[in-house]
């Protein structure tokens, strides 16, 4: 489908088009890009109610800022599409998140208006001033750093940790929070309540038009002086004493709340604001989903939709000829519910992602015993593990590639201490259009080295519901991460009743004589299918499903390795460090000879595109299994590790 810009928006190549403009064509401007992401993001999917939300202010930071000289860093970037189609990027927006088109985030290497690669929140502000010192640094005295930040992404450690050095930097940064309520879920905690405060107090609005009666009195051009500024400050200074501000003390010179949706108003604040050298924060107020009426209804549905009809608002939805597997996540979803039931000290606890991992559905049902804690996964480990320490069995549910965040409190504070917290890591593998910032391919690597953690794998939905089960009876003592994948299982009739999985047992699936075929978790289903090509061609493949990482199952990895010479690992996980380098250490550590062809994800970084396309590519669907198989049959060499 043929999308065409709106005529302004068509003459905009680049910012320096933009800035061309009279700043009274700035609304209309405005109002052709949300039409176009409107366009854009129904055809042809992505994230879209947080670009709808700042549009204007997309529009207003490159009429105003020098981009990309001056340098703009937006905060997980996923309501970046406005900037992205304002710099270069207009033409090719159609192949936004498909395979080998623009990446859905700023990205380096796309474009110098991407200052930074993002896609994990929180990250802008540190950015940001790194920038800005480098910049001090080098005698760059006219460059300005912006950071553009969500309310849900200012609750994560890392936002305050760059609050506490930007106050005392001296550095010339902007910070821009965007305040529109909303993480993907609702926004919580103290924080956005304090944002609401200021947001809804009158003594902060009558300071907002104090500044704006004084900014009105300035001559166009130079707008704002020193002099000026000193004065505000001492404004600010009067206003906030007694009712202090959070950003105020901690040194950063705070303006706002101004409604983002204003254009002029936020063209002139930016202006100024440029002439104020240090650190500073503007808080704008804004609607997540602006302009689109369903989105600012249902701003959690609209985060990211999926294909719709613009007109109706309908989102497609794929009709099933036959009963449809679930989604992973809602298996978790409505398993943690059915065994908190019988068991009384499970907990749920999920950093911002209730609806993506489900556990929304225990929040409802269970209120005292589910929670959201905001953007926060460092946090949210430990306080899973201070909750274990008293007894209560947590079931952390976080996405693989945001548990890299929690690191250190996985291993320090929930491993070393050996508290049985069951992590559910979500979204395990390759999850698609996302790409490289969300595929999550190295927990496996990460937290194999680390004693005393249980690393295993469901292949299906029955599986992670005895895992689960397995995971939280009394006889289990030790830290137990569950990974699984983004999107459905394989399983309709899903809900079976529990069965105790031993753990560090795997399962045989089918027995062979020429070649043994180990998988990890849900890529066992791909390897049912290579078995089923490879015994077209009379070839005897046996297929084992792990199931555990760790540990591994040494009884069955010794029938493996005294059977067969030629042994095909697979996992939705980096080859380096992962599922098939355990079974090589076993081999190795045991004194076997074998010929094992490890499949897996290379040691490169995997783009975005359709999960199937992105498994093709690294040669572990189907058809790379048993071409990989085939492969190995032919080469007669037995001893040799490849
Ligand atoms: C470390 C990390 N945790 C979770 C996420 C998932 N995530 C992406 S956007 C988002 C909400 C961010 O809210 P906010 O910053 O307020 O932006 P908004 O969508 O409201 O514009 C979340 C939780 C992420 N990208 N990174
Ligand atoms: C930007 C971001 O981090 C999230 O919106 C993420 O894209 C959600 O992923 P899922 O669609 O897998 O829940
Ligand atoms: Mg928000």
């Amino acid at each position: 489908m043929n999308i065409t810009p709106g005529p302004l928006l068509g003459n905009i190549q680049t910012p320096a088009d933009l800035r061309k403009l009279s700043k009274e064509q700035l609304h209309e401007v405005s109002e052709e890009l949300r039409q176009f992401i409107i366009d854009m993001v129904s055809v042809h999917g992505g994230h879209f109610a947080a670009s709808l939300g700042v549009v204007e202010l997309s529009v207003a930071l490159h009429y105003v800022f020098n981009t990309p000289y001056d340098q703009l860093v937006w905060d997980v970037g996923h309501q970046a599409y406005g900037h992205k189609i304002l710099t270069g990027r207009r033409d090719v927006f159609h192949t936004n998140r498909k395979y080998h088109g623009i990446s859905g985030f700023p990205k380096r290497d796309e474009s110098p208006y991407d200052t930074f690669g993002v896609g994990h929140s929180s990250t802008s502000l540190s950015a940001a001033l790194g920038m800005a010192i480098a910049s001090k640094f080098k005698g760059e005295t006219d460059r300005q750093h912006i950071a553009v930040i969500g309310d849900g992404a200012m609750t994560a450690g890392m936002a305050f940790e760059a609050l506490n050095h930007a106050g005392v930097a001296n550095a010339n940064v902007l910070f821009i929070l965007n305040d529109n309520c909303m993480s993907i879920d609702p926004n919580v905690g103290a924080l956005k309540e304090y944002l609401t405060d200021i947001t809804t107090s009158p003594t902060y609005n009558k300071f907002r038009d104090d500044v704006w009666n004084l900014l009105g009195k300035l001559p166009v051009g130079k707008r704002f002086t020193r002099d000026m500024a000193s004065k505000l400050e001492a404004g600010i200074k009067g206003v906030v004493s007694g009712s202090s501000n959070l950003f105020e003390s901690l040194k950063l010179r705070y303006f706002g709340p101004i409604d983002g949706h204003n254009i002029i108003k936020l063209v002139d604040t930016l202006q100024d604001l440029k002439d104020i050298p240090g650190p500073k924060l503007l808080h704008i107020v804004t609607t997540k989903g602006k302009g689109y009426a369903l989105a600012e209804k249902d701003q959690t549905t609209w985060h990211a939709p999926g294909l719709f009809d613009k007109i109706t608002g309908e989102i497609f939805k794929k009709i099933p000829d036959k009963p449809q597997a679930p989604k992973y996540q809602d298996v978790f979803g409505h398993t943690i519910i059915e065994l908190a039931e019988q068991n009384n000290t499970i907990m749920g606890i999920t950093p911002a992602m209730p609806s993506g991992s489900s556990l929304k559905y225990m929040m409802e049902k269970m209120p005292d015993r589910a929670f959201d804690v905001g953007i926060c996964e460092q946090h949210a480990v430990t306080l899973s593990a201070g909750l274990a320490t008293q007894g209560m069995r947590v079931f952390c549910t976080i996405y693989s590639s945001f548990f890299q965040r929690a690191y250190d409190q996985a291993l320090h504070d929930v491993a070393i201490q050996k508290l049985p917290v069951v992590f559910c890591l979500d979204r395990a593998g390759l999850v698609g259009e996302d790409g490289p910032t969300h595929h999550g391919v190295y927990d496996i690597a990460y937290m194999r080295c680390v004693p005393n953690v249980v690393i295993s794998s469901p292949m299906n939905e029955e599986e992670l519901r005895n895992l689960m089960y397995s995971s939280q009876l009394s006889t289990q003592q030790q830290p137990f991460v569950i990974r699984y994948p983004r999107g459905q299982g394989v399983m309709p009739e899903w809900r079976q009743p529990f069965k105790e999985i031993k753990i560090g047992t795997g399962r045989k699936l089918r027995s062979g004589k020429d070649i043994a075929i180990l998988s990890l978790g849900h890529v066992g289903n791909f390897v049912t299918e290579a078995c089923k090509d490879l015994l077209a061609d009379d070839l005897q493949p046996a297929h084992y499903d792990m199931r555990f990482v760790k540990p591994l199952d040494e009884e069955m990895l010794h029938e493996v390795f005294s059977q067969f010479d030629k042994v095909i690992t697979v996992e939705d996980h980096a080859i380096s460090g992962g599922f098939g380098s355990a079974v090589m250490e076993f081999m190795v550590d045991h004194g076997y000879t074998a010929k094992v062809k490890r499949l897996g994800i290379p040691d490169r970084i995997i783009e975005h595109g359709k999960p199937e396309e992105l498994h093709r590519e690294c040669g572990f669907d189907a058809a790379g299994i048993a071409a990989a198989a085939r492969e190995m049959m032919k080469d007669k060499v037995t001893v040799t590790a490849i």
